[in-house]
């Protein structure tokens, strides 16, 4: 099957910076898909170029398998949603959303029950009169959302699209974001820098680093198993530890451990998330380690614990509230793992 959106190999220069890196990506008919990454790695100009608001300097991108890079952003059945809303303050939110549809040309009668359609949709239905200052923030966004769906775009771009809610509209946001997706079987691209948003609205997520993908999969495989150091630290803050391939295992000298399991030869360094460690009666044998507690920060479902290892390095440790009081700061703890939580991270 011929993807939805392909991005060949684009790379994209501001003067000195390379802000894209020869990036190739695939993005598939009706998915939800987030690009993740840090401030700068490239995620808002890949969003413009797919827009046609920017071009890029080398690479194609095509949609149904043409190259569309000639095409101009209008003539794209591609729509995008910026962070900051963009609604003309004098134009009434029905006018905001019929704005593309007059520009398009769509006739009177059609424009007034899409634009109709596109409000109830967003929860919107009866504040077609309102002007954008007598809207809340998270009524902003839904006109905005409106303004994009209306013009059933086939892939619709949201540029941090919970960025400027507060907690609590995020949470009920983020759902009504799938809902919209499965509804209008739109592909839907969002730019966060929130891993967790990423990995909890996404059907697949692509992590950005310098301008290029460090992996892409869906949540659960890229936070399972990160495949570089970058993408363990960035998805989920595993620790990561150094060190080398023996014959035993996984030698790691700054965690005085040895990490047996299914650690294939190029292995640099390995992943281990807090919450897959647990404090043990004794420290003996490869997948264990001897430490210190040094802090404990209670997080309500459990407690991390920072712990310095024999070996100098320090250890992100989740206990579970279940697992009874955590031990306190300055008590010699053994912890123990088990070999299917130990990622080999080859890079
Ligand atoms: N118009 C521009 N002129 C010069 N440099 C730019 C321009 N746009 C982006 N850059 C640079 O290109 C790189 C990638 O920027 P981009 O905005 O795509 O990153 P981002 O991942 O979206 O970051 P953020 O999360 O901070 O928005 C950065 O180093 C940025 O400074």
């Amino acid at each position: 099957m011929t993807p939805l959106l392909q991005a060949e190999a684009i790379t994209k220069r501001f003067g000195a910076t390379l802000a894209l890196d020869a990036l190739d990506l695939a993005i598939g008919e009706g998915e939800f898909f987030a690009l993740l990454g840090g401030s700068g790695s490239g995620k808002s100009t890949l969003l413009r170029i797919i827009a046609g608001f920017e071009a890029p300097d080398a690479g194609r991108l095509l949609l149904d398998g043409r190259d569309i890079g000639a095409t101009p952003p209008w003539a794209r059945p591609v729509n995008m949603m910026f962070q900051s809303y963009a609604l003309f303050p004098h134009m009434s939110v029905a006018d905001n959303v019929a704005y593309g549809l007059r520009r398009a040309g769509v006739k009177r009668a059609e424009a007034e029950a899409r634009i109709a359609a596109a409000l109830e949709m967003v929860g919107l239905g009866g504040f077609g009169r309102r002007r954008p200052h007598e809207l809340s923030g998270g009524q902003k966004q839904r006109v905005a959302l409106a303004r994009s769906l209306v013009m059933r775009p086939r892939l619709l771009l949201l540029d941090e699209p919970l960025g400027a809610l507060d907690a609590n509209l995020r949470e009920r946001t983020g759902f009504e974001l799938r809902a919209l997706q499965r509804e209008t079987g739109a592909a839907f691209v969002m730019v966060t820098h929130d891993q967790e948003e990423a990995l909890a609205l996404a059907d697949r997520v692509a992590l950005l680093d310098g301008g290029r993908v460090a992996q892409v999969g869906p949540p659960r495989a890229i936070y399972e198993r990160p495949a570089s150091r970058f993408a363990a630290r960035f998805l989920g803050a595993a620790n990561v530890l150094e060190g080398r391939a023996t014959a035993a295992g996984f030698e790691s000298e700054e965690a005085g451990a040895t990490f047996a399991g299914d650690l294939p030869p190029g292995t640099v360094a390995v992943a281990l998330r807090p919450e897959r460690i647990r404090i043990a009666a004794a420290a003996e044998g490869p997948n264990t380690a001897r430490g210190v507690v040094e802090d404990v920060a209670f997080r309500g479902d459990d407690s991390l614990l920072l712990v310095r290892l024999s070996g100098g390095a320090m250890l992100r440790v989740a206990h579970a509230e279940e697992d009874g009081a955590p031990p306190g700061r300055g008590a010699a703890v053994s912890l123990a793992w088990d070999a299917a939580s130990v990622v080999a991270l080859a890079s």
